[in-house]
C-alpha cells in the first residue's frame, strides 16, 4: 500500500498484479486501428482473442512484447513523450514499444501472431494435469491440503516465490483451519512446499490497492492480519510446524503460537520488520520475549537477527532440529505416533494450556494489527518495499 501510496504516480510499481492488469488492456483490446489492417489481420485479431484465453500468466517480459507489438501494429512506430522516472509499468510499456523503432506494422502483426501460437502451445502443453495437483483438496488453489492417519496437512504451495503469503493464501489458511478444526483428525500441521517453509509477506501485496485507496488498503490489511492470527490464537488442536526450510516474517511470529515447532537443520528463522520500516506482527511482541526472554527477542525483532535452527531451538522457539537427510521420515514417523494418542485428551490438554492467555493474546494481536495499519503508510515502509519490488523487478 504504501509503495503506491506516496501517490498514484508510483501506482506503476513493478508488482507483478499491477503489471498484469496494466498490459492486459492493450493485449486484449478487441478494437484494431483501421492502420492495421493487412493480408494477416484476421489472423492478428484472433491471436488479439486468444491472448485472453491463455491458461498460464505468460510473465512480465512476454507481455511486454505483446503489448509492444500490438501497438507497434496497430499505430506504428512510438512517438508518445517519455513517462516521467517514476512512472514505472509505463515507462517499461513505453520502452518496450520505442525498442521497436521503424519495425513495419505487417511484421509487427505477423510477431504478435507468431508469439501468441507460440504461447497457446506452451500454455496448452503446461494445463495437464500434473500428480500434486490430485491431491488437493478442492477449494484450494496456493495450498495444498491432505487428511491421513489422523493428521490434516496444511502445504504452503508457492515454492516459485518461496511461499510468500498472498492475500488469497491468507483466506484460504483461514478457511483451511476453520476445516480443520472440524475434521476428524487429531493434530494439524503446516509446512511449505519447495526448499522454503516461507518468505512471509508477499511484498505485492503491497501495491494491490482497492479505489479508496492506500488507506482504505491499509485498514482491509489489518483486520486480515488480525483476523488470520486471531484464527491460530482460537485453533483449537494441537498446531504443528514442520518447517522444511528458511521462514521469514510472520511464518515465523506465528510459531510463538504451535504447539510444536519440528525444524530442518536447514531452516533459519528471520523477522526483518525494522529493515521494512515495519513492526512486529503475529503476537510476537508478546510471546517472543516469553519464550526467549527480552533481550534475545530485541535482537530478532528489533535488530533483525536471523536464527539458525540450532539457535531457534536453544531459544525455545523450535522444539526440536532434525538433520536435513532424515527430517521428513523422522518427523512424520514422530507425528503419527503423536496422533494415535486419544483425542479428547489431547485437545483439552490444549485448551487448558493455551486457555489463560486468550485473551491477551487477542489484545496483543489487535493492537499490532493496528500499529502496522500506520507502519504501512510511512515513508518508512514504503521505500523498504519499492526497494525490494525494484530489485526483483524484471521488466
Ligand atoms: C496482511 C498481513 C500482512 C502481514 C505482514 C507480515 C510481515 C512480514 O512477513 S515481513 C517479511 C516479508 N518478507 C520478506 O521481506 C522477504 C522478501 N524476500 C526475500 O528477501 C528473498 O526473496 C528471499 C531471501 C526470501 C529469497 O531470496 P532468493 O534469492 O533465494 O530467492 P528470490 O529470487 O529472491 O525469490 C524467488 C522468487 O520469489 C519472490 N519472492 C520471494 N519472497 C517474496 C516475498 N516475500 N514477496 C514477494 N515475492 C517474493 C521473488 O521476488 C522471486 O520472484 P521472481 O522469480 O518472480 O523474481
Amino acid at each position: 500500500m504504501a509503495v503506491v501510496g506516496v501517490s498514484g504516480r508510483l501506482a506503476g510499481c513493478y508488482c507483478l498484479r499491477a503489471v498484469r492488469s496494466s498490459l492486459q488492456v492493450p493485449a486484449v483490446q478487441l478494437h484494431v486501428s483501421k492502420t492495421a489492417m493487412g493480408a494477416c489481420q484476421k489472423d492478428f485479431e484472433s491471436a488479439v482473442n486468444q491472448v485472453k484465453l491463455l491458461k498460464k500468466d505468460p510473465g512480465n517480459e512476454v507481455k511486454l512484447k505483446l503489448y509492444a507489438l500490438y501497438k507497434q501494429a496497430t499505430e506504428g512506430p512510438c512517438n508518445t513523450p517519455k513517462p516521467g522516472l517514476f512512472d514505472l509499468i509505463n515507462k517499461a510499456k513505453w520502452d518496450a514499444w520505442n525498442a521497436l523503432g521503424n519495425l513495419p506494422k505487417e511484421t509487427a502483426r505477423q510477431n504478435y501472431v507468431d508469439l501468441v501460437s507460440g504461447l497457446r502451445s506452451s500454455s496448452d502443453s503446461s494445463s495437464q494435469v500434473k500428480p500434486e495437483a490430485d491431491k488437493k483438496q478442492a477449494g484450494y488453489e496456493t495450498l495444498v491440503i491432505t487428511s491421513e492417519d489422523h493428521i490434516t496437512k496444511i502445504m504452503l504451495n508457492r515454492p516459485a516465490k518461496k511461499n510468500a503469503l498472498t492475500t488469497q493464501m491468507y483466506r484460504e489458511i483461514m478457511l483451511a483451519l476453520e476445516a480443520a478444526s472440524k475434521d476428524d483428525s487429531t493434530i494439524t500441521v503446516f509446512t511449505g512446499n519447495g526448499d522454503y517453509y516461507s518468505s512471509g509477506n508477499d511484498l505485492t501485496n503491497f501495491t494491490d490497492i482497492p479505489p479508496g485507496g492506500i488507506e482504505e488498503k491499509a485498514k482491509n490489511s489489518a483486520i486480515l492480519l488480525r483476523d488470520f492470527v486471531g484464527c491460530f490464537i482460537d485453533f483449537p488442536k494441537p498446531l504443528v510446524a514442520v518447517v522444511n526450510g528458511p521462514a521469514v516474517g510472520i511464518s515465523v511470529t506465528i510459531l510463538g503460537l504451535f504447539d510444536l515447532v519440528y525444524a530442518s537443520d536447514r531452516a533459519t528463522f528471520h523477522t526483518p520488520f525494522s529493515h521494512l520500516g515495519q513492526t512486529p506482527e503475529g503476537c510476537s511482541s508478546y510471546t517472543f520475549p516469553k519464550i526467549m526472554g527480552p533481550a534475545k527477542a530485541v535482537e530478532m525483532l528489533i535488530f533483525g537477527k536471523k536464527l539458525t535452527a540450532g539457535e531457534a531451538c536453544a531459544q525455545g522457539l523450535v522444539t526440536e532440529v532434525f538433520p536435513d537427510s532424515t527430517f521428513q521420515k523422522e518427523v512424520w514417523t514422530r507425528l503419527k505416533a503423536y496422533s494415535e494418542l486419544p483425542q479428547n485428551a489431547m485437545h483439552i490438554s490444549k485448551q487448558i494450556i493455551r486457555n489463560h492467555e486468550k485473551e491477551k493474546l487477542h489484545a496483543v494481536n489487535a493492537e499490532e494489527s493496528s500499529i502496522l495499519q500506520e507502519r504501512w503508510l510511512s515513508d518508512e515502509c514504503m521505500n523498504a518495499v519499492m526497494d525490494f519490488l525494484s530489485r526483483k523487478a524484471k521488466l
